[in-house]
């Protein structure tokens, strides 16, 4: 089939590179010149693990181009995916600016009937909104179908989940379109559901909201943990034994950060309120959030006076394998460590160009994990690399000036830490003050 994707910044390229992979002749087509540029090139702007090999060989295979010309886009699609950012207005609702303009471009350049699938995360109702701006815009006798398909990928994870999803959602109440979805994605031999245009919205702020609070959930049972002498390690392993619970999701650390949790969650908060209904739950739900993001400076301080000191803080995108930045836990650690008088030295293996323009200019780079500890007073652990997973803790001791670790995702063992000579504080388990403390 003809595609064409619209945006093709991290769920755009994902979605025109897999379906150029399955078969489909793909447009990738961003209003970005300089994007569309270095993608035409063969080159990928985002860190994401397997994405440049799959988009190379598409390339190759001539299934898949990348434009940033309008014309050249909308030429001659039957599905036009719609993956432009629905970011965060001041008050938390959905800003649709992108979409809207997108609607605006359909009905200008595009002369021939075509089925409008939304993979952005958008309001409920905003589908309809979409069919009635097409409506508006299209030229005499061009018709226009609206589908619901929202995407479920995880960044760093997002090639794999794209062939291996739990399901395909496809909101629509036109069996035409919900035909010719399926056979796009028949390939792919994954679960289908099909449902109306408005639960399949639902169903993707539902989705996020329920993971989000699940791990707003362990995190709270991490801090109570830390009260009683328990180990949420243990606890969410033994809770995740109950299939009925599941055991992923269930990883306490710093808060959940990222482009969509924190953006879908304040979200799903205005539209019930728009509705008059208060979302308490997800109210609370983020209000831990923010709490939890606080809490491993907070520990820090209790222990230590953080002026003048040197804070190593390693790890900086919002999980491993992204260079992504966006609502990063690192941003309020590195805010919160600045704000006590620290100097902060930061490592990322991947994020640190993106890191630059987002955290405030006093924080200084390291090039490698060593340079960042060397002389530290005290390192904060943010992203579980497995660079940073699989350093020695013996390094902490022999490079840090202070060998005081502060682990925000509970990267080693109590009985590792234990073997060194370190006061090691991670998440929902009792601290190990093997070093007596000098400052
Ligand atoms: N990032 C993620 O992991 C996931 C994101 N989503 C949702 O997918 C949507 C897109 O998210 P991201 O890919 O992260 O956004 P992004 O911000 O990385 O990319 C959006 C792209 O759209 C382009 N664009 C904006 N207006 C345009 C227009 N009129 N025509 C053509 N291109 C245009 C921008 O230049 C940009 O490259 C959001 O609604 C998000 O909530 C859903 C699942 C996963
Ligand atoms: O709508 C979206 O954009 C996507 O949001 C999340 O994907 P993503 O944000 O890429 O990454 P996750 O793996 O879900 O992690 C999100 C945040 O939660 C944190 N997390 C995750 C799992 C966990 O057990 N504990 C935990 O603290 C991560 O460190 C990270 O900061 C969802 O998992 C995807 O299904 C969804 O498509």
């Amino acid at each position: 089939m003809k595609v064409t994707v619209i945006g093709t910044g991290y769920v755009g390229l994902v979605t025109a590179v897999g379906l150029a992979k399955i078969g489909h002749t793909v447009i990738g087509y961003d209003v970005d010149p300089r994007k569309a540029a270095l993608l035409q090139r063969g080159e990928v702007p985002i860190y994401e693990p397997g994405l440049a090999e799959l988009m190379q060989e598409c390339r190759q295979e001539g299934r898949l181009l990348f434009t940033d010309e309008a014309e050249l886009a909308y030429r001659e699609p039957e599905l036009v995916f719609i993956a432009v950012g629905t970011p965060p207005k001041a008050d938390g609702s959905a800003d649709l600016t992108y979409i809207e303009q997108v609607c605006r471009d359909i009905g200008r350049y595009m002369d021939h009937d075509a089925v409008v699938v939304t993979k952005s995360t958008v309001p409920v109702g905003t589908n309809d909104h979409i069919q009635g701006l097409l409506q508006a815009y299209a030229r005499g006798g061009t018709a226009f179908t609206v589908v619901s398909n929202p995407e479920f990928l995880r960044e760093g994870t997002g090639v794999h989940d794209f062939f291996n999803g739990d399901r395909i959602v496809i909101g629509t109440s036109c069996d035409r379109a919900a035909g010719l979805l399926e056979e796009l994605y028949a390939p792919l031999g994954l679960p289908l559901f099909h449902t109306d245009i408005r639960s399949a919205e639902m169903i993707k702020y539902a989705s996020n909201a329920f993971l989000a609070a699940k791990i707003s959930f362990i995190n709270e049972i991490s801090n109570i943990c830390e009260k009683v002498d328990a180990d949420i390690e243990s606890v969410a392993f033994g809770m995740g034994l109950d299939r009925r619970i599941g055991p992923q999701f269930l990883k306490a650390g710093i808060g959940y950060g990222g482009s969509c949790f924190p953006k879908d969650t304040k979200a799903l908060v205005q539209i019930a309120g728009h509705v008059q209904h208060d979302f308490q739950l997800l109210k609370a739900v983020i209000e831990v959030n923010n709490k939890q993001q606080a809490s491993l400076v907070k520990k820090a301080k209790e222990v230590l006076e953080l002026k003048g000191k040197r804070a190593a803080l390693l790890g900086l995108a919002f999980k491993p394998n992204t260079d992504d930045m966006r609502e990063a836990p690192s941003l309020a650690i590195a805010e919160q460590l600045l704000e006590a008088g620290a100097d902060v030295i930061a490592y990322d293996p991947e994020a640190a160009e993106n890191a630059r323009r987002v955290l405030p200019e006093q924080v200084q780079y390291a090039s490698s994990l060593q340079e960042a500890l060397q002389g530290a007073d005290v390192a904060f652990i943010v992203t579980e690399w497995a660079e940073i997973v699989e350093l020695p803790l013996s390094q902490y001791a022999e490079l840090m000036r202070e060998p005081l670790v502060f682990d925000g995702r509970n990267c080693y063992s109590l009985e590792e830490a234990g073997r060194h000579d370190l006061y090691y504080c991670s998440i929902g388990r009792r601290t190990v003050a093997g070093h007596t403390m000098s400052i």
